[in-house]
């Protein structure tokens, strides 16, 4: 029945990006310094400025996202308000055409590193908790792992340390050559290669924060679940979602960072980067009109998809709320506000066998060839009406049912030509 209330397979829905916003407490460095708070949540949803400094009259006094979250806020409470529904929604297969993700964005030493170790712990737990309450679907999970250190991408599951190639793949957007997927054997099996990945992943110390990360991180769990009574029958359809975890680097003032040679040169390709991701989600915000600069960095290549089109995607803003910080908050905030107004579509998507769509067709025929000959109804006006109607609806169900067939037909010519002659360009 699953299958049968899946056919039809895809529905759009048109949704924003989830915007929230947390405020760490003040560290012990700013607290050394003496610096006051600067920011304070007035509500489940508007971060107010506090206005100390008279130049900072003209910035706005306050901001509203769809969640902000204080200092004493748990991560816990940060995922299951301003992730989890996104984080979840790998399960109800938002197609992996299209990305769900998770993004922490915010100056350096702000927590985004904090944050999105506890969101993907959390979604993980969750994910398997799901699989265990559903012993009648067989899942399949895949992870990868890959980081951008000063415009190179690199494999954070492999100790090669090769630079890894961007090809553009018709069908797909773009994808990252050679990237090592692993199929998780158990939840073990997974923490295991997070660990493996903290390892790998570039840090360095600078003076906002002694375990900096010098990369952008991109964590990716791929779910594909079938129901099991369907396996290997023909007519089993498979729920197909992948789901991001981006662990930005921070913006940084090298002022502020006290950075020189490879720090500065890490600093300046980080900040390089953020700013085209500002530009692209500046640009989707206005309504993607004219030309969005996506091809700019690596970052936002490998992120096209999850910023604008066939998307659900959440971002959670992390600052400082500490006065010495004022000026890189607000920046973090205007990105929160470009954000916030960037629309996407997720798509349910189902893959479904042609024999199983074949099936459903022919089963919905009989059913109504069923209700021809035997009319069960009275509230038909006339039989030579009532007649006439399914004589509609069989037509119709013919219809569909050749464009089904023809539909599959051109897909396999296709892939035949596709498989034979295509040859995915390469760019770097
Ligand atoms: N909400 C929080 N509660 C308590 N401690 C926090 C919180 N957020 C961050 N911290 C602490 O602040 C320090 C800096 O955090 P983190 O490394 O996550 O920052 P970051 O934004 O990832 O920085 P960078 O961009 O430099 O990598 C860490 O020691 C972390 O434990």
């Amino acid at each position: 029945r699953e299958e049968e209330e899946m056919a039809g397979g895809e529905e759009q829905q048109q949704e924003r990006i989830l915007v929230s916003v947390r405020l760490r407490p003040v560290n012990a460095r700013e607290a050394e310094r003496g610096d006051g708070t600067e920011w304070e949540c007035a509500g489940p949803a508007t971060l107010k400025f506090l206005g100390t400094i008279p130049e900072r009259a003209m910035f706005p006094a306050s901001y509203t996202y769809d969640r902000v979250f204080d200092p004493e806020c748990s991560t816990r409470q940060v995922y299951d308000e301003g992730a989890k529904e996104v984080a979840l929604s790998v399960l109800s297969g938002i197609n992996c055409t299209c990305q769900t993700s998770i993004f922490a964005y915010g100056q350096t030493s702000s927590g985004k590193t904090y944050t999105m170790l506890g969101i993907t712990e959390h979604s993980m737990a969750e994910i398997y908790a799901y699989i265990d309450q559903h012993p009648d679907r067989e899942f399949i999970l895949r992870f990868s792992a890959m980081e951008i250190y000063n415009e190179a991408v690199r494999d954070l599951l492999s100790s090669d340390t090769t630079p890894l190639r961007l090809l553009d793949d018709p069908e797909k957007g773009t994808v990252v050559e050679k990237l090592t997927e692993e199929t998780l054997r158990d939840k073990g099996h997974l923490l295991e290669l997070l660990a493996v990945c903290e390892a790998q992943r570039q840090i360095g110390e600078t003076a906002l924060n002694e375990t900096s990360s010098r990369s952008h991180q991109i964590l990716r769990l791929t779910v594909e679940s079938s129901a099991k009574q369907f396996l290997g029958k023909g007519n089993s359809s498979t729920l197909q979602a992948c789901v991001n975890f981006v662990d930005l680097a921070g913006s940084e003032r090298a002022s502020q960072t006290a950075a020189s040679g490879m720090r500065l040169k890490e600093g300046s390709h980080i900040n390089k980067s953020l700013l085209t991701l500002g530009k692209v989600i500046r640009q989707l915000s206005g309504g993607r009109n004219g030309h969005i600069p996506y091809r700019d960095s690596k970052l936002t290549r490998i992120l096209q998809s999850s910023l604008g089109g066939n998307a659900r995607t959440a971002i959670i803003c992390t600052m400082s709320p500490a006065h010495c910080h004022v000026e890189q908050s607000r920046n973090t905030l205007l990105f929160a506000n470009c954000a916030k107004n960037v629309v996407t579509n997720a798509q349910v998507n189902v893959v479904m066998s042609d024999k199983a769509l074949v099936k459903h067709l022919q089963r919905e025929l009989t059913r109504l060839e069923n209700e021809l000959k035997f009319p069960g109804s009275a509230s038909c006006p006339t039989h030579a009406e009532v007649l006439k109607e399914k004589d509609e609806q069989i037509k119709k169900v013919w219809l569909v049912l050749v464009n089904h067939f023809l539909i599959i037909f051109t897909f396999m010519v296709t892939s035949y030509i596709y498989n034979n002659h295509l040859v995915l360009k390469y760019i770097m």
